[in-house]
């Protein structure tokens, strides 16, 4: 099983994610610098959180213009898995990879703290590790993670069971409650809270591990 961690200037999530994927499965993640045009030939790409360019124009716009986007793009239709979270979930919408967009805060304050997340599809390499319906802890820790897509949009998200978490108290706003959401072929994942920061008892819980071993299990 290889993984690949990709970091854009203003990233500050990797190392999180490099620890996190390292202690699942005792493989070191390669990481990969955004002006790569290719990636090497792996299994799980990630795009972790922080401040790419500094969040300007929007969280997530410079980055997604960046050369190493086309390759996701490219692997991500060949059906490797990529997940990115937080920044790296503005990336994906950014790109177009996945739909909707990450806008302000509805309370226009940056949220850190922990939330709970219900699990609404266990139909992805992601989710399958939860049942459905089951309530887990995660970290989050953001400025612009209100979710908004149009009507149509969600109409189709929620019709293609592509809703893979929702918050059960809101935290910023977002459309439907939605934390996270799947690609049309179900191997892209986007989501604003943390996984990978509560993966030991040492973080102050495990919720987040099911996610990286179903990930990283599915083509071990
Ligand atoms: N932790 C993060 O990835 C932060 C995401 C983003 N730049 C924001 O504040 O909205």
């Amino acid at each position: 099983m290889k993984s690949a961690v990709v970091v854009f200037p203003g990233s500050n999530r990797e190392r999180d994610m490099v620890a996190a994927i390292e202690k699942i499965t005792g493989h070191r993640p390669v990481t990969v610098w955004h002006g790569d045009h290719d990636l090497p030939k792996v299994d799980l790409i990630v795009i972790p959180g922080g401040f790419s360019y500094g969040d300007y124009l929007r969280s997530g716009a410079i980055a997604a213009r960046e050369p190493i986007m086309g390759a996701i793009a490219r692997e991500a239709e060949r059906g490797v898995a990529v997940l990115g979270v937080c920044n790296g979930f503005q990336i994906l919408c950014e790109a177009g990879l996945l739909p909707g967009v990450l806008m302000r805060n509805a309370g226009l304050k940056f949220i850190c703290k922990e939330v709970e997340l219900r699990v609404e599809t266990t139909a992805s390499q992601f989710t399958r590790g939860y049942a459905k319906g089951q309530v887990i802890r995660s970290p989050v820790a953001h400025g612009d993670g209100n979710y908004r897509t149009d009507d149509e949009t969600l109409a189709r998200l929620k019709g293609e069971d592509r809703i893979a978490f929702r918050y059960v108290a809101n935290p910023n706003g977002s459309v439907d409650d939605i934390a996270g959401v799947l690609s049309e072929k179900r191997n892209i994942l986007g989501m604003m809270p943390h996984p990978e920061n509560l993966i030991e008892p040492l973080n102050g819980g495990t919720d987040g591990r099911p996610l990286f071993e179903a990930a990283l299990s599915a083509v071990a």
